[in-house]
């Protein structure tokens, strides 16, 4: 018969292969659950002394004999021994639960490789996405406690998310065994969706700061023989922050208008986007979350800026010609007035910034309704777009107009330091104003 027509009384009995890290807390967790545990070992005299005595801790042949589910937690390079083992796992139910070191290790799941070893055995996948250390914990409530199965048998697979369930986990049916591969690289995956935007970022921080080093302190030097290494620290940095993070909140936008380009040029909707865009426009949460971050700095070192000492004597000195010119108010109304709306600008962005971070968690995220969330998402992000560019442009209207050091430098400095980012957005809010007046297609 089918995986749950063993005898009745081996239902409750469960065999762990292996007596390492994994199988001590399960065999825990499943006597608290209230089973019984039998452990299959090499050496069983000695690894009975790190189990519990109510557990029957036993050779392998005898272990798999007692149950009718069979945890292997043992690793996959010793899968191979259960060959000998080959007819006594007939019709059992195998709980692979084994993960490996670095993601696509093989060329197939080791719970499929385990499945093509024994033919004869019902092989689910499961557990591996739960330490050990999770195991121990007698009444976990956070999301660590989904486990995520699949299986072959539906039958097998239905027993091991009872079970699951009984052991006070979540399961999560993930369907035929061929989904084990997206299982084993769960555990193992750094921070999947963040590797293209972060690299991203690095790739425009390293341009953007190299940018102002030659611009802002080599072309000083060399020309004018000024030493402007302090800038270093804070000033270049602090330039490059918010030059990334406003170029990563326009490809965010960027992405969903060359989607609404090849919609509107292949007039359907049904068409595969290319690859490329497919992550673009999959990414585009992470980029805005990045932009965030980085405006966020970005506020703080300019609000740490006239905390230096440079400031401080900068603005003596500036007091002290100003009196040796016999100036009575330095007060430049335009000057103020730029610089007003510069800091102003700013500040506007950074708060609708936060409200497109605090919308993209997913529980605030739930409690929008699709129109709620692309009002958001799309339309306020676009003004936070439009008001970052405005405040990038009055910071730069000075530098490119009034410093005497740039005027002759003006048209590479200008175009490459300011235009670049904003123009991705002019581009995009042409394209999106001509062809979709009132849509935002992509939230
Ligand atoms: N530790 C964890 O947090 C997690 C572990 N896992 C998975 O669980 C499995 C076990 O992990 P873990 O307990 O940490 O590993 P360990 O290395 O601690 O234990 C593995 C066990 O396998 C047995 N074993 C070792 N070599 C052989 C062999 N040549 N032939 C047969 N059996 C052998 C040993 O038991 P004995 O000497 O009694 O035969 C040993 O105790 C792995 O596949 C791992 O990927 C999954 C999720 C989390
Ligand atoms: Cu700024």
């Amino acid at each position: 018969g089918g995986p749950g027509s063993g005898p009745g009384p081996a239902r409750h009995t469960v065999a762990v292969l292996g007596s390492g890290d994994f199988s001590k807390c399960l065999t825990a967790r499943l006597l608290r659950c209230g089973f019984r545990v039998v452990v299959g070992s090499r050496q069983p005299k000695m690894a009975a002394h790190a189990f519990p005595h109510v557990v029957d801790v036993t050779h392998h042949e005898d272990a798999v004999g007692k149950a009718h589910i069979v945890f292997l937690a043992i690793r996959r390079e010793h899968y191979s021994f259960l060959w000998d083992l080959k007819h006594l796992l007939e019709g059992k139910i195998l709980v692979d639960v084994s993960n490996n070191r670095r993601v696509n290790q093989y060329p197939e799941s080791n719970a499929e490789y385990l499945a093509s070893l024994l033919p004869d055995s019902f092989v689910v996948k499961g557990f591996n996405v739960i330490s050990a250390w999770a195991l121990q914990q007698s009444c976990p409530k956070d999301a660590s406690t989904q486990v995520l199965i699949c299986s072959d048998s539906l039958e097998a697979r239905q027993q091991i998310m009872e079970l699951a369930r009984q052991l006070n986990f979540h399961p999560v049916d993930l369907g035929p065994l061929s989904s084990s591969r997206d299982i084993e690289n769960r555990p193992i995956q750094l921070f999947p969706g963040w590797k293209g935007p972060v690299l991203a970022a690095v790739a425009l921080s390293i341009f953007f700061f190299a940018y102002s080093f030659v611009r802002d302190i080599i072309h000083p030097y060399v020309k004018f023989k000024q030493s402007d290494f302090y800038k270093i620290p804070m000033e270049l940095v602090n330039r490059t922050l918010p030059t990334v993070a406003i170029t990563l909140l326009a490809l965010v936008y960027l992405a969903g208008q060359l989607a609404a380009a090849h919609q509107l040029y292949y007039g359907t909707k049904y068409r595969h986007f290319p690859h490329w865009l497919e992550g673009w426009l999959q990414s585009r949460k992470q980029l805005g979350l990045l932009s965030f971050f980085l405006a966020a700095v970005h506020v703080l070192y300019s609000l740490c800026l006239p905390l230096r000492r440079s400031e401080r004597y900068l603005l003596l000195n500036t007091a002290y010609q100003q009196v040796h010119a016999n100036v009575e108010n330095a007060w430049n109304e335009e000057e103020v007035w730029r610089v007003e709306m510069y800091v102003s600008f700013g500040i506007m962005s950074l708060g609708l910034l936060s409200l497109l971070a605090i919308t993209s968690i997913p529980s605030i995220h739930h409690t929008l309704n699709w129109r709620e969330f692309s009002f958001i998402q799309s339309t306020l992000g676009y003004i936070a777009l439009l008001i970052a560019t405005l405040h990038g442009l009055l910071f730069g209207w000075k530098r490119a107009f009034e410093e005497e050091a740039y005027r002759f430098y003006l048209p590479p400095s200008f175009v490459v330091a300011l235009a670049l980012p904003p123009s991705l957005t002019y581009i995009e809010m042409c394209v999106v104003f001509i062809l979709h007046p009132n849509q935002t297609v992509f939230p």
